[in-house]
């Protein structure tokens, strides 16, 4: 290629670049307005910016794939909102978690996020007003339900009011290189057991598995000792520097957790919405078909509906449902009435946009 020709696109490029950076000031102006409109205000608007990025997908002419341009403005947005307030968002910690990855997914960079040592304890901080959201773990798609932080959402005062769909890669982490001295492994309990089979097929006999509170947490003790290893996933591995013997080493290729955001806020009807319901029975037969039966017969399509047994010793289980569609929808409305009459306890968890990247 001649160099003119080359010239002539990075020309181009600067020019482009130059109306790309007026443009994107433009509306972070209109962003800083709009939190002087809203006063000091909740300044977060899960529902507007699930539009924003729905409607960027959209329009999206390519090459530039949906998926990308979404990523971008989602990046744009966290810096314009940091503009009005910056947020602080509490996880379950250390640095380098996924829960961590999960909030940057969710928030974008210019988002603070707040290490917590226990999801109690991140709860904790948000209800006492140290922090502005959680964004929790609540199930994965090969490990099913994370149950502290359905616990948790039982007596909790927050509300859900958005979720994140996070894909799980983890990797076989060391400070050294090779694999035949590896005397333990450390990681968080679930990720050992959705690594479980490459485990057994490839760490030599006798070598201890360590369940510790976190894959971060993992990754640090391996860094400590030359003996060790870790299974984390690539921000821990980028953190402690280590080094990575084998990659992708979940069983499940899908491997998938979803994240719930929970604050002292409701979200507002984004047109693409799910609700999430915690509903507790009697304990007598029929009990459970009497719950589902009036969201069935209004038609309410549920996603999700998982059990746990009861912690108050009231009843024997609390449900977890997710259905489609915004509390304050006719049908939803009726079959929640409904629901009351049979259930011994319903709680709405919140409405939320679905997750849209
Ligand atoms: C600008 C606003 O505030 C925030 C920033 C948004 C944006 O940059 O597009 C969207 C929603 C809010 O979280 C708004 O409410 O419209």
């Amino acid at each position: 290629m001649s160099d003119d020709l080359l010239k002539q696109h990075r020309d181009a490029i600067d020019a482009i670049d130059q109306q790309v950076l007026q443009l994107i000031n433009q509306r972070a102006e209109h962003a800083r307005t709009i939190g002087e409109i809203k006063g000091g205000g909740v300044v977060y608007r899960p529902e507007r910016e699930a539009q924003v990025l729905t409607r960027i997908k959209e329009l999206n002419p390519g090459p530039l794939s949906g998926e990308t341009c979404a990523r971008l403005f989602r990046e744009i947005m966290s810096a314009c909102l940091a503009l009005e307030r910056p947020l602080t968002i509490a996880f379950l910690g250390p640095e380098g978690t996924f829960s961590q990855a999960a909030a940057i997914k969710h928030f974008g960079h210019a988002a603070a996020t707040l290490a917590c040592s226990s999801i109690d304890d991140a709860f904790r901080v948000v209800e006492a007003r140290g922090a502005d959201y959680v964004v929790a773990p609540v199930e994965n798609s090969t490990e099913g339900a994370v149950g502290r932080t359905l616990d948790l959402m039982v007596t909790t005062p927050l509300q859900v009011c958005g979720e994140v769909v996070l894909r799980i890669h983890h990797h076989f982490l060391r400070a050294t290189t090779g694999l035949s001295d590896v005397k333990r492994v450390y990681s968080h309990a679930q990720s050992l057991a959705q690594c479980h089979e490459w485990l057994n097929k490839n760490l030599p006999e006798g070598v201890e598995r360590i369940s510790v509170a976190s894959n971060a947490e993992a990754a640090r003790l391996a860094s400590l000792d030359a003996s060790s290893a870790a299974i984390a996933g690539d921000s821990a591995a980028e953190k402690f520097g280590l080094v990575k013997l084998a990659e992708n080493i979940e069983d499940e290729p899908n491997n998938t957790t979803r994240f719930l955001v929970l604050g002292y806020q409701n979200a507002a009807r984004s047109g693409k919405d799910k609700t999430s319901l915690v509903i507790s029975a009697p304990n007598r037969p029929g009990a459970l078909h009497a719950l589902v039966e009036p969201l069935a017969r209004n038609g309410v399509s549920m996603t999700k509906f998982e059990s746990r047994p009861s912690r108050t010793g009231l009843w024997e289980y609390v449900f977890f449902a997710d259905v489609d569609g915004f509390v304050e929808d006719a049908h939803l409305q009726t079959a929640l009435k409904e629901l009351q009459d049979v259930a011994a306890f319903v709680k709405v968890l919140g409405s939320y946009p679905q997750a849209v990247i």
